[in-house]
């Protein structure tokens, strides 16, 4: 095992400049759209992400097995546009991805008249997926509380199917915010849709050809917000994010007010700060079923500050990368925070799960050493807590999936 990183800061206030890496979400949903697309397009702010990057490689590949990695929508975008490519293909990915359920959208496929067989455990990747007209049905109904991925997946397909989709969602809809950043994008490229109460309407239709240029990631920005936030002062000028934006996790503006962090747009990007002196809140409390991804950010944050966390929407996150509650609940652990759901007769009558977070961090004992657990955000959530006391982060390469600069951007603010 290589050794972990370490990273300190020297104090003082946090100022920078930088521009940020690439959407991996919108970058993938512009590659699917575009092997769509007659002619194709040019896309401009493709970034190194290994998601990407594998997204574009895999659109290319006529090899029989294709390894997605760890790459969720890579895996489930690949699902759905493989069943009208010719030949027969392997869909598989890292151990992780054999652990994350795919038979819901395996499911609404076969409905449709899919060749998918399991290769290995029903219900889980590998896939083995050949050719098919997609043309048993034109109506599906899908499961849209597990993985709103399964849902975008089908979209960006159905203007190509015979007979356009009728696609009904059921049940609680997690990560809205994704659907519509798939069915806007769709939009962009002249391909329309409506609703029809749970029901998304796609008619036959051609995507048009038309250059794209994909947005700044917000889900990283979140770990600057939460830099800012455990800076005693930040200036923070951050390029290529708008707001007026496809992505949900760009409401990680709103939730730092709290935390005494502002931003302003400006021509180039945003501006954030918080001055000096300002006070964190005593708790601080959000439901995350829109915004998965940015979950783990505002709990190091709380952690950092000692804020008491009240979260819900956190459904989702045991399906991610990794057990996302769980590991935060060990590695917080190591600084003497706890993480803890709350038992459903305290909650009340309303059904939904509360998790709660008490506790400052606590660097007495030691330079804490932190697991990553193959997940990216593990990472890079918990390395702003170096702004509070050196820590050290294992595995640090994981960053790679979504945003290969991470340690370079940062030691651009003096965390090194
Ligand atoms: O469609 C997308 O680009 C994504 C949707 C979300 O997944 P779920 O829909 O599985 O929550 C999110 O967590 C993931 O990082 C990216
Ligand atoms: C959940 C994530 O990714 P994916 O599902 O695409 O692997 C993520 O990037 O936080």
């Amino acid at each position: 095992m290589d050794a972990p990183k370490e990273i300190t800061y020297a104090g003082g206030p946090l100022r920078g400049h930088l521009r940020l890496t690439g959407s991996k979400s919108i970058a993938n949903r512009a590659l699917l759209i575009r092997a769509l697309t007659p002619g194709g397009f040019e896309i401009n702010g493709l970034a190194a992400a290994d998601d990407t990057v594998r997204m574009q490689k895999l659109l290319e590949s006529e090899d029989e097995v294709l390894d997605c990695g760890p790459a969720g929508t890579t895996y489930r975008f690949l699902t759905g546009y493989l069943c009208r490519r010719r030949g027969i293909q392997l869909l598989t990915g890292s151990q992780r991805m054999k652990e994350r359920p795919i038979g819901i959208l395996v499911d609404a496929l076969r409905t449709l008249g899919a060749d998918i067989e399991y290769a290995e455990k029903e219900g889980y990747p590998p896939l083995r997926i050949g050719y098919s007209a997609l043309d048993k049905s034109d109506r599906v109904s899908i499961a849209a509380d597990t993985s709103s991925q399964y849902i975008s997946s089908l979209l960006m397909l159905a203007p190509t199917l015979p007979t356009g989709l009728k696609l009904t969602l059921e049940g609680e809809i997690v990560s809205l915010p994704y659907i519509r950043m798939t069915l806007a994008m769709m939009e962009h490229f002249g391909v329309h849709h409506h609703w029809e109460g749970q029901t998304i309407v796609i008619n036959p239709q051609t995507y048009d050809s038309r250059p794209f240029t994909v947005e700044a990631d917000w889900s990283a920005a979140s770990y600057y917000y939460s830099l800012a936030a455990l800076a005693e002062e930040a200036d923070l000028r951050i390029d290529g994010l708008f707001e007026d934006s496809l992505q949900g996790d760009a409401v990680v503006s709103k939730l730092y007010e709290d935390f005494g962090v502002t931003t302003t747009y400006t021509p180039e990007g945003i501006h954030i700060k918080k001055p000096a002196g300002t006070p964190p809140p005593p708790l601080f409390e959000h439901d995350f079923v829109e915004c998965p991804d940015i979950a783990q950010t505002l709990m190091a944050t709380c952690a950092g500050l000692g804020v008491q966390g009240l979260y819900s929407g956190l459904q989702t996150l045991f399906i991610k990368e990794t057990d996302r509650v769980k590991a935060m609940k060990a590695e917080l652990g190591k600084l003497g925070v706890s993480l803890y759901k709350i038992p459903p007769r305290m909650a009340g009558k309303t059904g939904i799960q509360y998790f709660a977070q008490e506790g400052k961090a606590d660097f007495a004992a030691a330079t804490p050493t932190f697991s990553t657990y193959h997940d990216h955000r593990m990472a890079m959530a918990l390395a702003p807590l170096a702004l509070l006391h050196p820590v050290r982060i294992e595995h640090p390469e994981v960053v790679e999936k979504s945003y290969p600069d991470f340690w370079g951007d940062l030691a651009g603010l003096g965390i090194r």
